[in-house]
């Protein structure tokens, strides 16, 4: 049994039951990392929202869900509520709307912290700032007490990341992580999420394959709602079976990188930077 495994999983909305995910099935095993690639509107992050049961209430979630073969379709707020951040996590890809602009950082990454842990209680303040080290924030304690708008994307970026790692999820959902990211910062996050998330069950949501290609070994590929194609990321960029997958690696050019080398759009850009 994997530790996530959706079947048939399907989302529509509203009234005139707008299908934005038809019947995908996939699964993550603990410590793997999938990807999932496609266009803006292929219904990635419905999935990810599905899965984290923050859908709004208007969706209608059909098929299954299953994380540590317990049933996720169906179960009642107040049970996911205990899931949510302890067991399951997600980096969303705005951390300004993610974060609380009126409560300092610390205070926010503690709460989490204590929320589900009360043994730590008492040396909340240290673990804080052990994770915002962590996280490669250089100042721990002046970010800890800082308010998010005081903060950089990158950092905010990063104190979020804390927030989902901190209580050691089995499996985290990444939502578009790095989009709103300038490019530097953008290969600093990549680099601290591939550290982070090595031995982590990962569910990682991007239109970007390059981006992907950093962080997960395996991808799913969807178009309207579908997945269309499925494997080896190596194999898929060397092989691409499906039209759309074919079309987004000859626009990405990445097939012409070897691992681990340079993803061409981040040479480029930090050629353009100098
Ligand atoms: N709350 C909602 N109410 C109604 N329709 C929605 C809602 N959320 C998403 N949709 C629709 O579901 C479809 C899939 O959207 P989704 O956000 O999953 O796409 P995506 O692949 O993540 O794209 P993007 O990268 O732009 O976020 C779209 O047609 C979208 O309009």
């Amino acid at each position: 049994m994997s530790l996530l495994e959706v079947s048939d999983l399907t989302v529509r909305f509203g009234r005139s039951g707008t299908l934005a995910v038809d019947s995908i099935s996939f699964s993550v095993d603990s410590e793997e990392r999938l990807g999932i690639i496609g266009q803006s509107g292929s219904g990635k992050s419905v999935t990810a929202l599905a899965i984290m049961g923050l859908l709004p209430e208007h969706a209608q979630v059909t098929g299954s869900i299953r994380f540590n073969g317990r049933e996720l379709v169906g179960l009642p707020e107040r049970d996911y509520r205990r899931l949510r951040g302890d067991e399951i996590s997600m980096i969303f890809q705005e951390p300004m709307t993610a974060l609380d602009p009126t409560m300092r950082v610390g205070r926010q990454l503690g709460e989490v912290v204590a929320l589900h842990h009360e043994e730590h209680r008492g040396s909340i303040r240290g673990e804080v700032l052990d994770w915002l080290g962590k996280v490669g924030i250089a100042e721990p304690e002046r970010i800890a007490d800082s308010y998010p708008h005081e903060l950089s994307g990158g950092q905010r970026q990063r104190a979020l990341i804390a927030m989902a790692l901190a209580n050691h999820p089995e499996l985290v959902l990444c939502d578009e992580p790095t989009t709103a990211l300038d490019v530097l910062v953008q290969r600093q996050i990549l680099n601290l999420l591939a550290d982070q998330l090595r031995d982590r069950a990962t569910v990682f949501v991007s239109h970007d394959l390059a981006v992907v290609r950093e962080v997960c070994p395996r991808v799913a590929v969807m178009l309207d709602g579908r997945i269309v194609e499925e494997g080896d990321i190596e194999q898929i960029i060397a092989d691409p079976r499906h039209p759309y997958t074919q079309g987004l690696i000859a626009s990405a050019r990445i097939d012409r990188v070897a691992p681990g080398e340079p993803l061409p759009s981040v040479a480029d850009y930090y050629r353009e930077d100098g």
